[in-house]
């Protein structure tokens, strides 16, 4: 991948080239590029897979992309796709494949994996998992006192938790009709709040859970679970004149998905009530897989399948267009001229549609998780910077809470729009239908007017009277907008492609491993040191003066 030499991008001879032509555009504000340039909605927008990418609100021209292009060939991005969608080893501190996209491959693909085809144990990862949620969807699944389940509780954080939060929301309008009703709830927080929440609620008669863990070793999700069995095993196992066995109740109860079935096993999870995936499969990747049991419950398995068809779509095009033609690689390359060139290092999403409500928090982990790194793949720090702070709610609530500072504050920030076109087609009643699509067209207007706005500041107003200093907007923060033709299971995998995608391709020009995450195991270790000081099992006196102020605070608040 990158660097098919050792050179650091920042050595690359398109990379001076860039940084000189910045300087020529530095102070060029986005209203002069309009002016000058009317067409740029034709030259800066693309089509692809149910998306429209709208990348003409950034501040670049034509010989901007030129040189992004010949940046991105000297960094050998062309050769690192082949080598992530053909299996390589591109994880190079696990030293392992990042084959998510083999999760969504058809099942007549074939993919060669180090002499072994994965198609097929894809495929029947997936038919596993249709078979737990046929017999969930038919009410065949019945809990420890015999009563059909109609709870499913996901016991997950981090990328076992986010990307299934995520599309059950986005796509909770595509449930199949005539199912046995079952619904899905996540509870992630090690605190235990959510998941006190459910158990408050819940008939455990009717409840399982599902432990969804790579790993099977976040401490996070076992004190979820361990909770949850607790919860369990007092409700159930002497429910009724005839005892329940603890057996039963954490079969009928449970199930796991992980990357390691011994540990599964170990936990108590039954075999058959196992569904498995591969290391080979990032966790913030995984929800193309079994990790996704939760998007098939809500919207079933054929929708799941639309799901992995419109990502491997995306995949498609990532693999066979040009450069020019690439939404993932457009998209990287407008993320690296505003980090690297223009220094901006603050970057916001933005959905104008509320089922997208999770979908920040989502990228949030699969960005910054993968691209917050600050050593080359070959372990040398770097002078560059690289993933930019990334965080976004849904625009017209950030309309009413943080926009303030992107019309008017003092950083700049380049912002991600994304917005449906067709909204509503299905509301059965034509009244509620009709304020429904007005009520759509408000959004997509705020939308629309908010990417102008911050385009060309209080130039987009027509009265152009004087304004007093506090009222004046100076415009000129970038922005991209992705349109989706309808948020559809298929449209929806094709974004998170994009995005994903987008993200490898930064990491190849930034020469980092966007696949591992070893900033966030020393977190976990000291957490581990301090529990134990917590729990008076360690030495206070190791401790510097704030953190044992700290806990002395909470063994003074145990006491009182
Ligand atoms: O699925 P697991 O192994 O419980 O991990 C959960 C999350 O924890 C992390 O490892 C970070 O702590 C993420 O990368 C991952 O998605």
């Amino acid at each position: 991948m990158a660097s098919a030499s050792s050179a650091t991008p920042d050595t690359l001879p398109a990379w001076q080239t860039l940084k000189h032509h910045a300087e020529t555009l530095q102070h060029v504000h986005l209203k002069t590029l309009f002016g000058t340039e009317p067409s740029r909605w034709e030259s800066f927008t693309r089509q692809v897979a149910g998306l429209t990418l709208d990348l003409s609100k950034q501040r670049w021209d034509d010989d901007t992309l030129e040189h992004l292009f010949t940046l991105a060939s000297e960094a050998g991005v062309p050769s690192a796709i082949e080598a992530l969608l053909s299996g390589k080893r591109v994880n190079v501190s696990e030293n392992r494949p990042a084959l998510h996209t083999a999760l969504r491959l058809p099942d007549d693909a074939t993919l060669e994996v180090e002499g072994e085809d994965i198609v097929a144990a894809v495929h029947e990862s997936l038919a596993q998992m249709e078979r737990l949620v046929s017999r969930l969807h038919a009410g065949q699944w019945r809990g420890a006192t015999g009563k059909p389940i109609r709870h499913v509780v996901n016991l997950g954080v981090g990328g076992s938790d986010l990307g299934p939060l995520m599309v059950t929301h986005a796509l909770a309008d595509f449930r199949p009709k005539d199912i046995h009703p079952v619904e899905v709830h996540f509870a992630s927080t090690m605190d235990g709040s959510q998941l006190a929440d459910y158990l408050s609620r819940l008939n455990p008669e009717t409840t399982i859970f599902v432990l969804s863990s790579k790993s099977f070793t976040t401490i996070d999700t076992l004190s979820n679970a361990n909770t949850a069995r607790e919860w369990l095993l007092s409700r159930l196992t002497q429910h009724g004149a005839t005892p329940i066995s603890a057996e039963l109740v954490v079969r009928q109860h449970f199930i796991g998905v992980s990357a390691s079935p011994e540990k599964m096993t170990e936990w108590g999870i039954a075999d058959d009530h196992q569904l498995t995936f591969w290391e080979w499969v990032g966790g913030r990747y995984s929800l193309w897989g079994t990790i996704g049991l939760p998007i098939a419950l809500v919207v079933g398995m054929a929708n799941f399948r639309e799901f992995l068809a419109g990502a491997h779509a995306m995949d498609r095009h990532f693999a066979e267009a040009e450069m020019a033609e690439n939404l993932p690689v457009l998209l990287a390359l407008a993320g690296i001229w505003n980090v690297n060139f223009l220094d901006i290092r603050a970057h916001s999403i933005l959905p104008y549609d509320g089922r997208l409500e999770y979908f920040a928090a989502y990228l949030e982990q699969l960005e910054m998780e993968s691209n917050g790194k600050s050593v080359t793949r070959q372990g040398q720090p770097i002078n560059y910077s690289t993933c930019p702070v990334l965080w976004g709610q849904l625009g017209p609530n950030a309309q009413h809470a943080f926009y303030q500072l992107l019309h008017q504050g003092t950083q700049p920030v380049v912002c991600d729009f994304i917005a449906p076109l067709k909204r509503y087609d299905e509301v059965e009643d034509p009244d509620t239908r009709r304020h429904l699509k007005t009520q759509h067209r408000l959004a997509l207007a705020n939308c629309f007017a908010q990417s102008r706005v911050l385009m060309l500041g209080d130039d987009a107003l027509e009265d152009d009277g004087p304004r007093p200093e506090h009222k004046r907007y100076r415009g000129n923060q970038p922005s991209t907008t992705v349109l989706l033709d309808q948020l559809t299971p298929a449209t929806l995998g094709s974004l998170i492609a994009l995005y994903e995608h987008k993200v490898f391709v930064q990491a190849v020009i930034w020469d980092i491993n966007p696949f591992d995450q070893w900033g966030v195991e020393l977190g976990k270790q000291i957490a581990t040191d301090t529990q134990k000081i917590i729990d008076h099992e360690g030495d206070l006196s190791r401790m510097d003066a704030s953190s044992k102020g700290l806990i002395e605070a909470f063994w003074a608040s145990e006491q009182e």
